[in-house]
C-alpha cells in the first residue's frame, strides 16, 4: 500500500528546482520502489514573484514565510535548500522541534553546527539527512556509513569543489579569464550565489568537516 508523506521545502533556487524536477519525474518510480508518495505541500522562497526554473506541481503552495512550513502540523518532512547559516539553522531547529524529519544540502550549516543539530534530531526521534551536502551526486556519506562499516578511512582524494575545477579547466584549456570562467560557473549553477567559499577553499573544507560525523571517518577536524 502506498503511504503519502507531506513535504515542505525551504528554497527554490538551483538545488530546490532540481528537487522539484526530480520528484516530479521520478514520482512513479518512488511509489513503485519505496511505496511512498512524496506530496510537495508548501515551498518557501524569499521573493514570491521571482521567475522560477521549474513549475510547481498543481496544488503546491508558495509562501515567503518559512515559519509556515516548519510549524505546519500536516508537514512531516522538511527539505532545507535555502542556504546560509543563521536562518537555515533556526528553520531546522524549529522543524525538528515540531517533530519533523529534515533533509538538508547545507554543508556550511552542518560543518559549523552539525553536532548540535544531529543531537537535537536524536532527542526528537527525527531523521536529519545531509547526503546532498557532500558529493551528493556520487553519493558518499551513506556509502561510508553502510558499505564501509568495518573499515577506517585513511585518505580521501578527488575533486571536491566543482566550481574551482570548472574555473581552472576553463582558464587552462580554453584560455578564459578568471572572471569569465567564474561568471560561467555561476550561470551553470556550480558556484553558489556568493562564490566566496567556492574560490577560497572553504567549501571544500566544509565538505570534509561534514564527513567527520561519519563513524568510519577521521574525527579531529572542525570548521
Ligand atoms: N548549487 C549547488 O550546486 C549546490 C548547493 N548546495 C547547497 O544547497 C543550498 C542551496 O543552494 P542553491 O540552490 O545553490 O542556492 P540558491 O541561492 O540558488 O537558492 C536559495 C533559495 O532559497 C531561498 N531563500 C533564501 N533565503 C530565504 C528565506 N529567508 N526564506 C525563504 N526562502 C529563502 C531563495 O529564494 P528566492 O529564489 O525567492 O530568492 C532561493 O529560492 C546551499 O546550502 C548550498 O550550499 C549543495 C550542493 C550543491
Ligand atoms: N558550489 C559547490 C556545489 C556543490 O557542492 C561546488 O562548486 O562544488
Amino acid at each position: 500500500m502506498t503511504q503519502t508523506i507531506e513535504v515542505g521545502m525551504l528554497g527554490l533556487g538551483t538545488v530546490g528546482s532540481g528537487v522539484v524536477a526530480r520528484l516530479t519525474r521520478a514520482a512513479t518510480k518512488i511509489e513503485q520502489t519505496q511505496g511512498l508518495r512524496l506530496h510537495l505541500a508548501t515551498v518557501a522562497v524569499h521573493h514570491l514573484r521571482a521567475p522560477r526554473a521549474v513549475q510547481l506541481p498543481v496544488g503546491t503552495r508558495l509562501t515567503d514565510d518559512w515559519q509556515q512550513v516548519v510549524t505546519d502540523p500536516r508537514i512531516q518532512l522538511v527539505i532545507e535548500v535555502m542556504g546560509t547559516i543563521a536562518t537555515a539553522k533556526a528553520a531546522i531547529i524549529a522543524a525538528l522541534t515540531h517533530g519533523k524529519s529534515v533533509v538538508t544540502a547545507n554543508k556550511d550549516l552542518m560543518a559549523t553546527n552539525g553536532e548540535q543539530l544531529i543531537a537535537l534530531a536524536q532527542r526528537q526521534g527525527c531523521d536529519l539527512f545531509y547526503e546532498a551536502s557532500v558529493a551528493g551526486g556520487i553519493p558518499i556519506l551513506r556509502t561510508l556509513t553502510d558499505s564501509y562499516a568495518t573499515d577506517q578511512v585513511q585518505r580521501v582524494a578527488g575533486i571536491i569543489n566543482g566550481t574551482a575545477n570548472y574555473i581552472l579547466t576553463a582558464m587552462t584549456s580554453q584560455g578564459q579569464s578568471y572572471q569569465t570562467a567564474l561568471t560561467a560557473a555561476q550561470q551553470a549553477g556550480y558556484a553558489e550565489a556568493d562564490p566566496t567559499n567556492d574560490v577560497t577553499g572553504l567549501d571544500t573544507a566544509y565538505k570534509l568537516v561534514d564527513c567527520k560525523f561519519n563513524p568510519n571517518f577521521w574525527t579531529n577536524c572542525s570548521a
